[in-house]
């Protein structure tokens, strides 16, 4: 059971449990979370939490992975693929098109999009790596191995140090409880004791500013409200390791402003960064190290002068 070791985060992957497996961005299986009898904060003032540890690494080797297409029996999708490349996986002629990850056929001649191939890097505590890339070029998919939520089909991923991740605002949320109901499980999962939860409740309430929606079912909410409580969530505590997608963007003018405050201060506490955008004042101003990402490969690896100059040009 893959259990996040502290708020929005997963396990320290020394456990032994941080990597693959079914798990949601914030180390909450969406199918593990009970609908009700949640105990209140005061019931749960035995618990600790847990200790991240320290020194935060990770190391990315030959890591390739690929998503089934299970419509792919189709002739014209079966033929396209078959005409693209002649035919094995990874040793493409000029087979892709501008976006998207490398289409070809598994062992068992089955369609798959193989969006990551043979991707290797490490990175240091301190180090705040950037993705850029077309779309589809497997910047997100990255993201999910390095937070255990896919599986490698080939190659590793270790992760050392807890894990936080902003990659879904809806991941870990049930959307039949209340915005105050997923704050006191998250704090559950986080083995927070009821002081902590309720300090976390207070935190969470205070910056997601829902008013009296937060005790109101999640389903009940805008995307943008949505977006606010899982934001909240997810920042309440800075991890060694966070991953964070660009829809932290996302959200009214007033609250990306709160947002990228908050986020500073997570990045900081952060021992490692990974973040991918296509914003690139984000990638310029954030990042120490960018990779580009071309159908799945690594195109470049270095500085963000370096990497902008030959992907955008500036
Ligand atoms: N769940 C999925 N099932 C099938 N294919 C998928 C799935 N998720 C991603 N892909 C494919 O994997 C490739 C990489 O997708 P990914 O989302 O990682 O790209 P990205 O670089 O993040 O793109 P963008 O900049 O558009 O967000 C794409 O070809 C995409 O079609």
């Amino acid at each position: 059971m893959t259990v996040d070791g502290s708020l929005g985060m997963l396990p320290d992957a020394r456990n032994g449990d941080g990597q693959g497996g079914d798990v949601r961005g914030n180390g909450v299986r969406s199918d593990d979370v009970p609908g009700h009898g949640i105990p209140p904060p005061e019931a749960l003032d035995a618990g600790a939490p847990a200790d991240p540890g320290d020194g935060a690494a990770v190391t990315v080797s030959a890591l390739s992975l690929d998503f089934p297409i299970y419509h792919g029996g189709s002739r014209s999708l079966k033929k396209t693929v078959l005409s693209l490349a002649s035919n094995r996986m990874g040793r493409s002629r000029d087979t892709d098109a501008g976006t998207g990850g490398h289409l070809g056929t598994d062992r068992t001649h089955r369609v798959v999009v193989r969006a990551l191939r043979e991707v290797s890097f490490t990175l240091r505590s301190g180090e705040r790596l950037g993705l850029v890339g077309h779309n589809g070029a497997g910047k997100s998919t990255l993201l999910r191995a390095l937070g255990g939520i896919y599986e490698p089909v080939a190659g590793s991923v270790e992760v050392l140090g807890s894990v936080g991740t902003l990659l879904d605002p809806n991941f870990g949320m049930n959307l039949d409880l209340t915005g105050r109901e997923n704050i006191v499980l998250r704090g559950r999962y986080a083995g927070l004791n009821g002081t902590g939860i309720r300090a976390l409740e207070a935190d969470v309430e205070a910056f997601a500013s829902l008013g009296p929606f937060l005790d109101l079912p999640v389903r009940t909410y805008s995307s943008g409200m949505v977006v606010r409580l899982g934001f909240a969530l997810s920042t309440a505590a800075a991890p060694q390791v966070l991953l964070m997608d660009e829809w932290f963007m996302a959200g009214d003018a007033k609250f990306q402003d709160k947002a990228h405050r908050r986020l500073e201060t997570v990045v900081r506490g952060a021992e490692i960064l990974v973040l991918t955008s296509h914003t690139l004042e984000i990638l310029r101003s954030w990042c120490t190290r960018l990779i580009w990402l071309e159908h799945g490969a690594i195109r470049m690896d270095g500085t963000p002068d370096e990497v902008l100059a030959a992907y955008a040009g500036v």
